[in-house]
């Protein structure tokens, strides 16, 4: 396929952008069902949603592109249209925003019964922080519910749009989307075509491993043009590679054996791990660097998990099955962790919780891996009395009392929109989770949009869903990076008879210690096992011991064998028995089974 003809006028590049389930990737599935670019048959199965994850919870966690071929019937001219899907949820923030480098317009999807949600706004901002032109788009106007005047009024007060400029659809029913490919021609500016004279610089946007032709980088043309077999050199390590082919993702690669200014498309340069591949990397010919483009916010981890095989023979096949599933998503990070209970296992940094349970079921799912995660922590900033700096992410490292000076823990500004009639119930769950009230709007349709500053522990446990729960599904929340803040966070360590069990251990604060040292150490009381002497249970902060339980020793009848008469060999017998039992608990360790451990896991997630 030869696409030299497409000029930067004849390109567009855009995202569509929305809060989640909002319809995003049925809208995108139907675009390309019009432009002829999905085979009829694949049309229907959400194409675009790749990982069987994505399939299954029908998210997108991977942002994809693909070109188009649209023929303008204004001009009777035939664009080059990039579309790339981006994923709604918090955690992938990251994600969204690398997106939109590549692009100079969004469609901004908007459910015509939820309305302007959390993610509408943030996502809104990412774009116009990006420079991008955004095209208001009302989606679902085939539900009975549907209130479009309502959403348009929205749209208006919330982001200034006029109500005319919105474009009304149905991704499902395909009412209106003739009108969104015309609109993005007409509204969304073409690509820079100052650079057409220029020598190549390209910015790296996203990157996969394929199995066979090794690591594949989507890439923004900025200037010039690059041809197959040219030798390239990536700006931050001045490595070079040569590309052994380029061309655009129509919706698989398709080879064009160049690429031209404005235009989007794949290369593949052979490299060996996605790791080489940076995003946000700059791209040039050898022997004529140029000034690297500004590069992106690398991914943030923000939440942090032990994940340790079920079965400790299986460390090594988890270790595989990890570094292969890092090379198609490169936010997370692994390092190597012992635990007693648990043995030989990874501490892994994850995006957010959700980001958390798509790697863990990736794990199962593509690399049948059943694995144990110990409960998230954030990573805490201490401050220790020889003036050191040390951030925790692991509770088994966190500090003792003695060294320890202050400890500061991560804060987050949530951004939440509710319906007023659940405002009471959303507050008071708001301060239950330690956040401090900012800043409360009132939007179109009886909304409410309330601003808190939170620590992130306290999300990243169960807020989401319980805003979920008290407002049955109506909440949304969003929320941004808001740096440290002191805090007077404690160390539970979970002791049995007397020995500590490192995975158990968490970072709480003092003020919710006491309940969660209390229902963890009565969850674990029904999963260990009654052992020959007597298991003692305790929760301990510093020296206070917060919750106690006591599992009776089992009694064997040892005298089961001595039929009546013979007191003394009776009692004598007993202390045996006795003694024995001294010795094993002066012996003292209890270990908890990989089983009991799983069963303690799956009862905190019961509890919520
Ligand atoms: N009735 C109706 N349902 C729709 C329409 N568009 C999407 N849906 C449904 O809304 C749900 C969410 O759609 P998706 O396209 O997966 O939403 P999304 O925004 O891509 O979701 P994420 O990728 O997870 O952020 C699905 O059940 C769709 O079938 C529409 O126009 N009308």
């Amino acid at each position: 396929m030869d696409v030299s003809s497409f000029t930067p006028d004849r390109i567009r590049n855009f995202s569509i952008i929305a809060h989640i389930d909002h319809g995003k990737t049925t809208l995108s599935t139907k675009l390309l069902s019009l432009t002829g670019t999905l085979p009829e048959k694949i049309y229907g199965k959400q194409y675009l949603d790749k990982l069987q994850v994505e399939k299954e919870r029908g998210i997108t966690v991977k942002a994809q592109t693909c070109t188009m071929i649209y023929r303008n019937k204004e001009d009777g001219k035939d664009y080059l249209l990039n579309l790339i899907d981006t994923p709604g949820h918090v955690d992938f923030n990251y994600e969204v925003s690398r997106s939109l480098m590549a692009c100079q317009g969004a469609l901004l999807v908007v459910d015509a019964v939820q309305g302007v949600q959390a993610q509408t706004m943030a996502n809104f901002y990412l774009a116009l922080d990006a420079g991008l032109e955004v095209i208001p788009v009302i989606n679902k106007i085939d539900l009975p519910t549907a209130d479009v005047n309502r959403v348009k009024q929205e749209l208006k007060d919330v982001f200034g749009f006029h109500p005319d400029d919105c474009v009304l659809v149905s991704a499902k029913t395909g009412i209106g989307i003739k009108d969104i490919l015309p609109a993005v021609i007409e509204r969304i500016p073409p690509p820079s075509s100052e650079g057409i004279k220029k020598t190549f610089k390209g910015l790296l946007f996203d990157s996969w491993f394929d199995r066979f032709r090794g690591v594949i980088c989507l890439v923004k043309v900025v200037d010039g043009q690059i041809k197959r077999g040219e030798q390239i050199v990536a700006a931050g390590s001045g490595q070079v590679y040569e590309v052994f082919d380029c061309g655009i993702m129509h919706p698989e690669q398709k080879t064009t054996g160049a690429l031209y200014t404005g235009q989007v498309g794949y290369i593949t340069p052979g490299m060996k791990t996605s790791k080489e591949a940076r995003v946000g990397d700059t791209f040039y010919i050898k022997d004529h660097p140029v000034e690297p483009l500004p590069g992106f916010q690398p991914a943030k981890q923000m939440v942090f998990a032990g994940v340790y095989p079920v079965d400790s023979l299986d460390y090594n096949p988890l270790k595989d099955s990890f570094e292969k599933l890092m090379l198609t998503d490169s936010s997370i990070s692994i390092s190597k962790e012992n635990s007693v209970a648990l043995g030989m296992g990874f501490r892994c940094g994850f995006l957010g919780l959700l980001h958390m349970d798509v790697v863990l079921q990736r794990l199962e799912q593509e690399y049948g891996q059943i694995v144990i995660a110990t409960p998230p922590t954030v990573p805490y900033r201490c401050l220790l009395t020889s003036g050191e700096e040390k951030i925790i992410s692991n509770p088994a490292e966190y500090p003792t009392p003695d060294v320890l000076d202050r400890t500061f823990e991560p804060m987050v500004k949530g951004f939440i929109v509710l319906p007023t009639e659940h405002f009471g119930a959303i507050v008071k769950l708001c301060m239950d989770s330690r956040g401090i009230q900012q800043n409360h709007e009132t939007l179109e349709g009886g909304r409410i949009r309330l601003t808190f500053s939170f620590p992130l522990a306290e999300i990243v446990t169960d807020f989401y869903d319980n805003l979920k729960r008290v407002s049955s599904g109506y909440a949304s929340l969003d929320y941004e990076d808001n740096g440290y803040a002191e805090s007077d966070v404690v160390k539970v360590r979970i002791l049995l008879n007397g020995e500590e069990v490192d995975s158990l251990s968490a970072i709480v604060h003092r003020s919710k210690a006491q309940n969660f040292a209390r229902s963890l150490v009565k969850r674990l009381k029904n999963v260990v096992e009654r052992q020959m002497f007597q298991v003692n249970i305790q929760a301990a902060a510093g020296g206070d011991i917060l919750s106690r339980e006591t599992i009776s020793a089992m009694r064997k009848d040892v005298t089961a064998k001595c039929y009546g008469g013979d007191i003394t060999r009776r009692r004598k017998l007993l202390d045996k028995q006795k003694e024995g039992k001294k010795r094993m608990k002066s012996m003292g360790c209890v270990e908890l089974s990989q089983e009991g451990f799983l069963k303690l896991m799956k009862s905190s997630n019961d509890d919520e």
